[in-house]
């Protein structure tokens, strides 16, 4: 078959699975127009075709039965429409781009070569016999991603499938009709990956699932040890392969695994958005996402102010002029490794004898058992048992008691006034409960209602004890810092102590010591394992500190993690040689270094490649694009009429996201209010959630894990990049560009940028 009639064969074919799609939607539509219609009838008489009777306490047993009957078979109905229709998307889907892939494969026992078509979700032919597309997850789909014609083998779970790949050929199907057809070799589609990679930046991360590559699988796919590490450079794909893993996970294990036991921790609220599509481009529905600081602020409960990230960020590069900055960088150094964890749990082994900070627990305005109380009954319970074993006793003592005082206060005369005040539902349900209870037939009424009033006065009593709630956790934590004396003394443990009980008095809590204060509560009170998150994967895990990450496996004690992040990036001060990601390997770890960069032409790979902080490899991908280019200003008040001529020159060049990134937010705020009456701009900060084109500016902590078409750097001079500490930091701001970097710079440039030969980018004066 000559080139033509191989095209016109694979559109018939193309034809052929439109049409099945066609008639299963037809199907499918029937089915949902008799369930829509069944639900809105069931809706509409949901009144009717129950039996309401309130008259008796037996008629209201069979009222409530007979609605719960009632609703139930209206949840069975709308779950089954909430099904079908999704299936009606995918194949809405399915029908635009039936496919991207196929595979001719002939099995080593077999005759017959078989081909494999493969696509985002599979598709049976009418007979339900022979699939029309492989889910590209499937077990045989890996041949694709991982083989070249040749010899080629797969795993399922009866064993390994070997056998010959005799074509690979890739596919761009749009609204049905084939736009590109390619047959590859060795990698897949250099073809759709140019096209793909040399398109504008989008507001939102897309799918890769048509071009992942080899090593890039092997991440996704990975299985086997509880900690899965993946050191990639700059836009090596990390985000991309992780987003896609959590997508075969969901396939491989959807018997037994449901969007919530995926937990996802992304970096900022705004990435959290950029990664939004993703899985619902997939047909998968989106997991827990959360940030790391949100998940904290959440553990920490609303009376504690927590500091974010950036906010700590921020002081480290602009606080240098504060008395206490020296103070507070030992003790972002101290805190961020897990020699503070070990101080941490000495204190803890002390408080098991004397220390721990109880509260009073009052009833209108009295004491009703003083902390003394409670103290003396704590430390009296054997001192082997562990701290939260014994609060457990001690809410378990308290709650006895607080039973007893409840009986006492029942016959007091404050409850009758109460019990005035009901209504008659919770006269119905008083008498109701009694007799679902069967406790007291022969109770009076009185009674009953006695007991209903102070059963809720004390609830919310029982509840703060059942939470531990007569802990004074925040004051004995900081006894850590007022009273005791550590073993081994940190330097500056002093100003260290008095600065952090100064914060703590305030009831803030640093970004340093938000991990260290929940570790510590978790310790005396209990930890409640999140036993719901099977997988936990962590985007940018290179910002974490290694205390971080000790409580993070601390919490997660059974979930299996997925840890991505690039060394190079690692912005933040305390990422040490403790980090997770310098890890050497470990038992039950893995790692996978992804040393390949999709984002940026080859010009930026190039470029950026001379002044990455580690020495690990960096490949550019074959894209070619403009040299990054340097202009150096002799004159500060040109810096606003440099950075419109850049982004306007920019924009004429097509590209349509442009992000001005800049150190620090001070240098954002400055650089906004220079632009703001010239051209428009977006400002991006903390609180922005969502990701839109046009001119943005932006601290570079804020810029992490997100792309844009072009950079501008609007101070690339050696006074903002000049440290060490700021190497990071210009790195990681210079690899957020897909197509174009511009650096501007006042008199001298940074020395980074000296580090890169002077041919590998353009100066001008
Ligand atoms: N196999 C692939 N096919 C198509 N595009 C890809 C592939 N791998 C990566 N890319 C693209 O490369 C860019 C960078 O990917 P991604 O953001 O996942 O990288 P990263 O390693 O997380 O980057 P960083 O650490 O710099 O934030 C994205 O535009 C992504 O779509």
């Amino acid at each position: 078959m000559d080139k033509a009639d191989n095209r016109a064969h694979e559109q018939q074919r193309v034809n052929y699975v439109i049409d099945e799609i066609n008639k299963k939607a037809e199907n499918l539509y029937s089915r949902e127009t008799g369930l829509k219609e069944d639900v809105i009838e069931l809706r509409k008489n949901f009144w009717e075709d129950v039996t309401v009777n309130l008259d008796e306490p037996d008629d209201v047993i069979e009222t409530q039965a007979s609605i719960k009957q009632q609703a139930e078979l209206l949840s069975q109905k709308e779950t089954i429409h909430g099904k079908i229709e999704d299936e009606l998307k995918t194949l809405k889907k399915l029908k635009n781009s039936p496919y991207f892939g196929r595979i001719d494969f002939i099995e080593d026992s077999e005759t017959k070569t078989e081909q494999i078509y493969i696509g985002i979700e599979s598709l049976l032919d009418s007979d339900e016999k022979d699939f029309l597309i492989y889910d590209w997850r499937a077990p045989i789909s890996s041949l694709y991603y991982d083989y070249s014609p040749g010899y080629a083998q797969y795993e399922t779970i009866e064993g390994t499938v070997m056998g010959e790949v005799s074509l690979k050929r890739q596919f761009i199907i749009r609204q049905g009709s084939i736009k590109g057809m390619f047959d590859t070799g060795v990698t897949i589609g250099d073809h759709l990956l140019q096209q793909a990679l040399g398109n504008n930046a989008s507001t939102s991360m897309k799918s890769i699932v048509a071009t992942i590559q080899k090593e890039q699988n092997k991440i996704i796919r990975n299985k086997g040890n509880q900690f899965l590490i993946v050191q990639g450079v700059a836009g090596s794909g990390k985000t991309s392969a992780a987003l896609q893993r959590i997508a075969y996970l969901m396939y491989q294990y959807r018997e037994v695994l449901n969007p919530n036991n995926i937990l996802l921790l992304s970096p900022n609220p705004l990435f959290t958005s950029y990664i939004a599509n993703v899985l619902p481009e997939l047909g998968e529905t989106n997991v827990r996402q959360t940030t790391f600081l949100d998940y904290l602020k959440d553990k920490a409960g609303s009376q504690m102010t927590v500091e974010s990230p950036f906010e700590q960020m921020e002081y480290v590069l602009t606080g240098e002029k504060h008395t206490d900055y020296l103070v507070r960088m030992k003790s972002i150094d101290y805190k961020s490794g897990v020699e503070f964890k070990y101080m941490i749990d000495h204190f803890i082994t002390g408080l098991n004898t004397q220390g721990i900070q109880f509260k009073n627990i009052t009833f209108h305005g009295e004491v009703l058992i003083s902390n003394a109380q409670i103290s003396e009954y704590f430390y009296s319970l054997d001192p082997q048992m562990g701290v939260p074993n014994k609060m457990e006793l001690v809410s378990k003592w308290l709650l006895k008691k607080i039973r007893r005082q409840q009986n006492i206060e029942k016959n007091k005369d404050w409850v009758m006034e109460k019990v005035e005040l009901l209504d008659k539902e919770d006269y119905l349900n008083a008498y109701y409960n009694n007799q679902e209870e069967d406790e007291d037939d022969s109770s009076l009424e009185e009674e009953i209602l006695r007991k209903v009033v102070v059963k809720r006065i004390f609830a919310s009593i029982k509840k703060r004890i059942k939470q531990f709630d007569f802990v004074h956790v925040l004051t004995t934590y900081q006894t850590l810092f007022t009273k005791w004396t550590p073993k081994d003394m940190p330097e500056y443990w002093k100003e260290i102590s008095e600065q952090t009980a100064a914060n703590l008095s305030q009831k803030f809590l640093t970004w340093e010591d938000a991990t260290p204060y929940l570790y510590f509560q978790g310790r005396l009170l209990g930890d409640h394992h999140d036993r719901s998150v099977r997988h936990l994967v962590i985007d940018e895990a290179q910002d974490y500190s290694a205390f971080q990450f000790a409580y993070i496996k601390h919490i997660f004690p059974y979930t299996r993690m997925t840890l991505l992040g690039d060394t190079n990036q690692a912005i933040y001060t305390y990422a040490t040689e403790e980090n997770p990601l310098f890890l050497e390997q470990q038992r039950e770890t893995e790692k996978v270094t992804l040393t390949k960069s999709y984002r940026s032409t080859k010009q930026i790979v190039d470029f950026t490649k001379h002044f990455a902080p580690g020495d690990e490899l960096i490949e550019p991908f074959n894209r070619e694009g403009v040299k990054p280019e340097l202009t150096l200003l002799y004159n500060e008040t040109d810096l606003a009429g440099a950075l419109v001529d850049s982004a306007n020159d920019l924009r004429k060049n097509g590209h349509e996201t442009i992000g001005i990134i800049c150190k620090t937010s001070q240098e954002s705020d400055m650089i906004f209010n220079l632009l703001k009456d010239k051209i428009s701009v977006i400002q991006i900060n903390e609180e922005t959630y969502s990701f839109q084109k046009g001119l943005l500016i932006l601290p570079v902590y804020l810029a992490k894990g997100i792309e844009v078409d072009a950079v501008i750097i609007p101070d690339a001079s050696d006074r903002q990049y000049v440290k060490e500490s700021d190497r990071t930091l210009f790195y990681t701001a210079c690899t957020r560009a897909m197509h174009a970097l511009v650096m501007i710079a006042q008199d001298n440039p940074s020395p980074f940028i000296e580090e890169a030969p002077g041919n590998e980018y353009v100066k001008i004066q």
